[in-house]
């Protein structure tokens, strides 16, 4: 009975994505597998895999470029073998979008096995997110984003904090629940605010010791308990470089992967131009500058990398440009175009 009603129910999902929008039908058919994990199963062994080792994601270099490959299930079912492992290990993917055509992605980490026979077997390298991230285009950096964060989540959270017992993921990957008690735990995100400032003409840039040589960005700040957005805007601000933001606005946001799983909400501000002296606080920043609109045009124009000068420094450069911080720059430029001189 169970399975004949299961054959309606995907009968007349079918019928039914059929008559709405690509988009529509996605979000659908994402939800499907989130809920019923023999639906996902099934897409698990038809779908496409993006793969980890340790968190590393699978590379392929292509001239300059780093692209991401989807290994087909049957390919992973042939690698798994191989390598004796059992394709029951296809469960241990998590959920991370599909096509238009509903095709599933799912990303694995096949930390288990030797990283040196997968990347000779598959013709490419494990490499550190952070690394590949300049040269990744913006679909296969948001996928690899969001497949990081939560393979990321399922490793750190395999027990349950009350009872102690382990949990046990859903098949999509989209929660895990502690059998005992009946706990629900599903992935978290850290709000995370991400400010360009200005003095009406010029924005405020700055880099973390941790960042790489020459490269600046946007002022960022997690979210306290009980702040509201605008709060943490002023409050990073203040903390990071003494200034008092005059007025902000909100502008987009983006998931980030690191350290863990954070929502970038962008938001652009103002401060007063009488009052527009750096105080930078050398506890969380390396440097902070006001930068003029043609510094920041020609940093735009630059490839996404250290480049020494003469004198030894770094020219400026900045994030990638699917990165929001580069959105914010460039808003900030066509805002700046558009005043009157
Ligand atoms: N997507 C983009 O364009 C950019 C993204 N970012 C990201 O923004 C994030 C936050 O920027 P930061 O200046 O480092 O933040 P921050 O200014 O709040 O300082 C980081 C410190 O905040 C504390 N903290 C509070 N809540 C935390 C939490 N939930 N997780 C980790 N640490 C927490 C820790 O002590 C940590 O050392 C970073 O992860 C960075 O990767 C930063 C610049 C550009
Ligand atoms: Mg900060």
């Amino acid at each position: 009975m169970a399975m004949l009603y299961q054959a309606v129910y995907r009968r007349a999902s079918f019928l039914w994505c059929r008559l709405h929008s690509t988009y529509v039908r996605k979000m659908r058919y994402l939800f499907e597998l989130k809920e019923d994990d023999g639906l996902c199963r099934q897409a698990q062994n038809s779908g496409t895999f993006y793969l980890f080792h340790n968190l590393f994601p699978f590379l392929q270099k292509v001239g300059s470029k780093h692209l991401a490959p989807q290994i087909s299930a049957s390919e992973l079912k042939r690698i798994l073998k191989k390598f004796k492992q059992n394709k029951q290990k296809l469960e241990d993917s998590v959920l991370i979008g599909c096509s238009d055509e509903c095709m599933a992605y799912f990303a694995l980490d096949l930390g288990s096995l030797e990283k040196m026979d997968i990347e000779s077997e598959l013709k490419g390298s494990f490499t550190e997110l952070w690394k590949a991230f300049f040269q990744l285009d913006g679909k296969d950096a948001s996928l690899l984003s969001l497949a990081q964060a939560l393979l990321r989540w399922h490793d750190t959270h395999k027990y349950c904090s009350k009872t102690g017992q382990p949990t046990q993921k859903n098949l999509a990957g989209s929660k895990r629940v502690c059998h005992t008690n009946g706990i629900i735990y599903y992935p978290q995100m850290s709000p995370v605010v991400i400010t360009l400032v200005s003095d009406g003409s010029r924005c405020l840039l700055a880099r973390q010791a941790s960042f790489p040589q020459g490269m600046y960005s946007a002022l960022a700040g997690f979210c306290d308990v009980g702040e509201t957005l605008e709060e943490t805007v002023r409050r990073e601000v203040a903390e990071e470089v003494g200034l008092e933001v005059k007025s902000m606005w909100y502008s987009a946001s983006q998931h980030w992967p690191f350290p863990n799983s954070s929502l970038m909400i962008a938001c652009h501000a103002t401060v007063w131009p009488q009052q527009n002296e750096i105080r930078v606080n050398k506890l969380e920043l390396e440097a902070a500058t006001w930068f003029s609109l043609e510094e920041v045009v020609e940093a735009l124009r630059r490839e996404p990398r250290p480049l020494k000068q003469e004198d030894g420094r770094f020219s400026l450069w900045l994030p990638p440009k699917w990165a929001i911080a580069h959105q914010l720059i460039q808003e900030w430029v066509k805002q700046q175009s558009n005043m009157p001189a």
